[in-house]
């Protein structure tokens, strides 16, 4: 008997102790192992959605956004879900027709409705901003403009999103929002190498937006921001009248006043000619008036394609000569030395992805242009049998007056240019002032850095299941070198 008693204590396979533990520590592990793997699973994500229509001078895009809605405080988190272009021009060009303006937006809205579930209809905000061109005809006839903005409201208002505000936004709200887009898609606010400038060319207007280490000697160029936890003090400045369609008004009239009957332009492709009224040049307040007899007339404009002369024609739409701050890009315009890395977008990357120049250096442009510009219209034609007729013609023009506004206007220079990147979206979302906008609007950028958690969530969850797996073999191995501790009742124990 002693030894049969003997036999079965070596033998602890056997025993209820034994096949109490294991049960115990099997089910522990498939209980971790199953909490592990649903935690880690991804939940279904909730996403939020908003609407921002750009209404620029030459046509408005509607882009909406989304993100998922517990993040939303988090840099980088909303991205661009989807863009419609509203068919014809921009809504200034309704001037004349008001009721038009909100009609031209119809089948955008219809085409967001498709793209947004439809029970987040109500809580989708959707809001308009309007630029330069609406800028202009405000100062040209504001009664006319405010009939447009009456008629795009409404058609927003009797949308199902949820109505915040149609609206004609300042240059510096245009210039800075489009610094706070490239800045968060490009996750720069939280990373200590700093921030990125904004270069915004437009149809009307042009703004250049950058963090000065020297502090901004003029207070409408300074723009303060708090943002995660950091200070920004912005440097920007909106140039009305010097986006590309409005400069080339500009350096046309300087061209045909007299006005003649026809104008040799070194801007325009050798063998180009076509007729054009007077009216379209001068039928905005950028440029001086003139009599009404004039304004009937009609010139050719032929092309003489020569980009130096270019060149020199453009320098002419600046004004260099005064400046009454200790420095100036031009027009009497106070601004601080070029400062850090750009991201140039809209019609500066169009533009210059057209050319082939968005990774050449300053001189090499203009080799670049020398030769495209000097390249007779009906090869360029034959080229590029698909690209609209008005881009395609003014191209030339476009990349010339790039290089003069970067290097003369704001003063890059040929060392600082690779500085410049010419950037057209940022992980699937357009460089532009409408996502910076909506941000600002919903609130969400937030001015300190918000908490995170040591570890992600996922991380959190395996660390704690290794963890227990490590207790339970230690648990094991002192179970087998020390023994086993009792699993029956303390009177059996005794
Ligand atoms: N593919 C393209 N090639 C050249 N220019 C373009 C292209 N697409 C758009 N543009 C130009 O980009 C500019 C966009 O300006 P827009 O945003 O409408 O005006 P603003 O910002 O001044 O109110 C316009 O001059 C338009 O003609
Ligand atoms: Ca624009």
């Amino acid at each position: 008997m002693a030894e049969q008693r003997e036999m079965k204590a070596k033998t602890p396979w056997h025993s209820g102790k034994v096949i109490c533990v294991a049960v115990f520590f099997i089910a522990a592990l498939i209980t971790l192992v199953a909490i592990a793997f649903v935690q880690n699973k991804p939940i279904p994500q909730k996403y939020k959605y908003g609407i921002v229509l750009d209404a620029g001078s030459s046509h408005t895009a509607v882009y909406i956004y989304e993100w998922p809605a517990e993040k939303e405080n988090n840099t980088g988190m909303v991205r661009q879900r989807h863009t419609c272009a509203v068919k014809g021009k921009g809504i200034s060009s309704y001037a004349q027709k008001s009721s038009g303006a909100g009609q031209s937006l119809m089948e955008c809205i219809e085409d967001a409705k498709g793209n947004i579930p439809a029970d987040k209809h109500e809580e989708t905000p959707v809001y308009l901003g309007a630029t330069a061109g609406m800028r202009l005809l405000r100062m040209q006839d504001s009664e006319s403009a405010e009939e447009v903005m009456t008629s795009v409201k409404a058609t927003l208002m009797s949308s199902p999103f949820d109505y915040q505000g149609a609206r004609i936004i300042s240059g510096q709200e245009e210039g800075a929002f489009g610094w706070i887009t490239v800045n968060y898609l490009g996750k720069n606010f939280r990373k200590a190498a700093g921030t990125m400038g904004a270069l915004d060319l437009g149809g009307a207007s042009t703004q250049i937006t950058f963090v000065s280490g020297q502090s901004v000697e003029s207070p409408d160029n300074s723009m303060d921001f708090r943002l995660y936890g950091n200070d920004y003090q912005l440097y920007t400045h909106s140039f009305l009248c010097y986006g590309k369609d409005q400069v080339l008004k500009l350096a046309l009239e300087k061209r045909l006043m007299p006005v003649e009957t026809s104008l040799e332009d070194p801007c325009f492709h050798p063998g180009y000619s076509e007729k054009k009224s007077v009216k379209n040049v001068f039928d905005t307040p950028c440029v001086h008036t003139i009599n009404k007899e004039d304004m009937d007339k009609s010139f050719t404009h032929n092309g003489t394609g020569n980009f130096t002369e270019c060149q020199s024609s453009i320098m002419k739409v600046f004004n260099f000569s005064q400046c009454t701050n200790s420095r100036c890009s031009f027009n009497g315009v106070y601004q601080p030395p070029i400062e850090g890395t750009f991201g140039a977008f809209s019609a500066f990357y169009f533009v210059m992805n057209f050319l082939n120049l968005t990774g050449h250096s300053l001189a090499d442009s203009k080799r670049g242009l020398e030769v495209y510009c000097n390249t007779p219209w009906d090869a360029i034609k034959e080229r590029h049998p698909t690209v609209k007729h008005k881009y395609l013609a003014e191209y030339c023009f476009s990349g010339t007056y790039i290089l003069t506004l970067l290097e003369n206007g704001y003063n890059f220079t040929f060392e600082n240019w690779k500085h410049i990147s010419f950037i057209d979206k940022i992980e699937d979302s357009n460089a532009g002032w409408t996502l910076g906008y909506m941000l600002n609007l919903t609130n969400m950028i937030p001015a300190e850095a918000p908490d995170t958690p040591l570890m992600p969530h996922g991380g959190f969850v395996t660390l704690v299941l290794f963890l227990t797996i490590f207790l339970l073999i230690l648990l094991l191995l002192w179970y087998k070198f020390l023994g086993l501790p009792s699993c029956s009742s303390p009177k059996e124990v005794v």
